[in-house]
């Protein structure tokens, strides 16, 4: 059975793409391409909606799909806890939907968020850095804040805190935003497309776990991988890693 497949975004950079990599594989096809001004109503033959969209306004998205019965493939950027939280209490009114919420779907940046994970414990000093092209709406990046996350539970799993930082006199915040007792930093270039660093530091030595983007065609299989799958997975899901066999 061939998935029905509605794209939330569908003019935008990652939406565009996401159109031409459901209709170029196997068992999906695109039903709806809908953005700015487009009734959300044309989801209605959907059976998985992917949102690539804003911050802003993708709840509201998410909210439409959930009491709908679509499942939804969810890339766009800006879900705290809270936001979390108010998917699951929607799906529990709707517990045959399944919503995977991605902070990145590129294989490798899924991956380096596991080894950031992993390295987390070992290291008294920790900061990332997100480099992204200067059209990015939102700072940090939903990869960073998601890492930050991650880095800073691991970290309080194992006793550790704050790290090290003599700093007493910032006034321009040059010492970047703290998520999670991780310091985060965004650079917005021309010429990027989504990078990150996550820099660790112990007596004598250092690990940098660096993953970049360079084309946004990095993103599809994990598209692919999250329409295929979501299907057959009712609930709330918060990463590419749970459908992965890492
Ligand atoms: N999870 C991941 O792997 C990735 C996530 N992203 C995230 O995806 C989001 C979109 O990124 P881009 O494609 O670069 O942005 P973009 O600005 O190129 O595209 C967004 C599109 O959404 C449309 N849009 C805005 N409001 C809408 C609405 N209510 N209904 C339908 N369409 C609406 C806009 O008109 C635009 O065409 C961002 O939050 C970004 O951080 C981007 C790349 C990878
Ligand atoms: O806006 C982007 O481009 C990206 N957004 C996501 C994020 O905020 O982490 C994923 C990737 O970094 C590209």
């Amino acid at each position: 059975m061939t998935i029905r497949v509605g794209v939330l975004g569908a003019q935008g950079r990652m939406g565009a793409e996401v159109c031409r990599a459901v209709d170029a594989a196997e068992g999906m096809e695109v039903v709806a391409k809908i953005d700015v001004g487009d009734d959300i109503s044309k989801l209605d033959g959907a059976q998985v909606v992917v949102d690539f969209t804003h911050p802003d306004v993708v709840m509201d998205n998410v909210k439409y799909a959930v009491e709908h019965g679509i499942h939804c493939v969810v890339g766009t950027s800006g879900f705290s806890a809270a936001r979390l939280d108010t998917v699951s209490e929607w799906l529990a009114a709707a517990p045959e939907v399944g919503v995977l919420i991605a902070p990145n779907f590129a294989i490798g940046a899924v991956l380096s968020m596991r080894f950031a994970e992993m390295a987390a414990k070992y290291y008294e000093s920790v900061e990332i850095i997100e480099l992204h092209h200067p059209r990015k709406a939102d700072a940090p990046s939903g990869t960073a804040a998601h890492t930050a996350r991650l880095i800073g539970a691991a970290r309080a799993a194992a006793g550790l805190g704050l790290a090290p930082d003599a700093t007493t006199h910032d006034p321009d915040g040059a010492r970047g935003a703290l998520v999670d007792d991780v310091r985060v930093h965004a650079v917005r270039l021309s010429g990027l497309i989504a990078h990150q660093e996550v820099l660790f530091g112990g007596p004598g030595e250092t690990l940098t776990i660096r993953h970049d983007s360079t084309d946004r065609n990095s993103f599809m299989p994990g598209v692919v991988l999250a329409v295929r799958s979501i299907v057959d997975r009712p609930g709330l899901l918060v990463g590419l890693d749970k459908l992965m066999d890492l």
